[in-house]
């Protein structure tokens, strides 16, 4: 859908609310209690060689080169050892993207605010909070915002097979099915086709307070995790740490890894996981 009015200027009331309350706390997370704020170089973030945890407080902003008014934070980058990177990009007023590297393909995520994406036949989409666009690799377009917005960023080198190739996608995690989870409690989103162009996937899972992953996971696919809502405890290798919404976690491959929800609120985060690929 088109729309002439501004990109942060939600048309109806509860539409306003609605993009008010949910992921509300990733970008108004609690740093820490009051009396710790003071501490000096007090902070959650733990960086080791096969995960790590990045907090609010450790975000590090600066201009995104290729983009207008926008702040960006890289939390996840190769130099990490990933095959992709993760970012959170603030726009500001007037502000637009820049096209990811020759061969990248992008994956955007609305935690706060609206955009408008716009392709190049120009065909433009609204995309509020919890909305999503993937890009294909060398797909012209741009994403604007008038007012403010924040988006959480995936772009990684296409990993080209055969001929196949990937399309355009633009949803909203609200709107996808919920997925078998044999042997699991939490319920699952995917937010990406589970066919064979795609070479990794998004994600959202949800856990009620107290509800645990059953495996103790150690697989050869790479994690960005983002905490949208609720809070827990994550286990990576031997390590234990109690996370909540606007925590970023990199989990390289094997890294052992489990989460339980604690609190009086659901725990959703989102989860890169690169798939369909041999890993030869
Ligand atoms: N740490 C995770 O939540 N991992 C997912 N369950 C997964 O790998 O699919
Ligand atoms: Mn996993």
């Amino acid at each position: 859908s088109t729309d002439g009015g501004f990109c942060s200027a939600p048309s109806t009331f509860d539409e306003e609310e609605a993009s008010k309350s949910l992921y509300w706390k990733v970008t108004n997370p609690t740093l820490s209690p009051s009396h710790l704020q003071d501490l000096p170089g007090f902070t959650r973030s733990v960086y080791k060689r096969d995960h790590a945890l990045i907090t609010p407080e450790s975000h590090v902003f600066s201009p995104l080169p290729e983009w207008t008014n926008t702040l960006g934070a890289y939390l996840i980058t190769p130099a990490m050892g990933s095959h992709f990177v993760m970012y959170l990009a603030k726009m500001q007023g007037k502000s637009r993207s820049g096209l990811p590297p020759h061969d990248v393909e992008r994956f955007i995520f609305v935690v706060q605010g609206s955009v408008i994406l716009t392709n190049a036949s120009s065909a433009s989409h609204k995309l509020m909070v919890d909305s999503y666009a993937y890009l294909p690799p060398n797909f012209e377009h741009f994403v604007e915002c008038d007012g403010s917005a924040t988006l959480a960023v995936f772009e990684r080198r296409y990993a080209f097979l055969d001929n196949l190739s990937t399309e355009l996608i633009v949803g909203s995690t609200d709107k996808q099915p919920l997925l078998e989870t044999p042997g699991e409690v939490f319920e699952l989103r995917k937010l990406l086709p589970p066919s064979l162009p795609y070479d990794f996937n998004i994600h959202i899972m949800d856990f009620q307070p107290g509800e645990y992953l059953n495996v103790k996971e150690v697989h050869y696919n790479q994690h960005g995790l983002l905490l949208l809502e609720g809070h827990g405890i994550y286990r990576l290798g031997d390590s234990w740490y109690p996370v909540q919404s606007g925590d970023v976690i990199w989990m390289a491959p094997f890294v052992p890894q489990w989460y339980a929800a604690l609190g009086k609120t659901r725990s959703r985060y989102l989860l890169y996981k690169d798939v369909n690929r041999n890993p030869l």
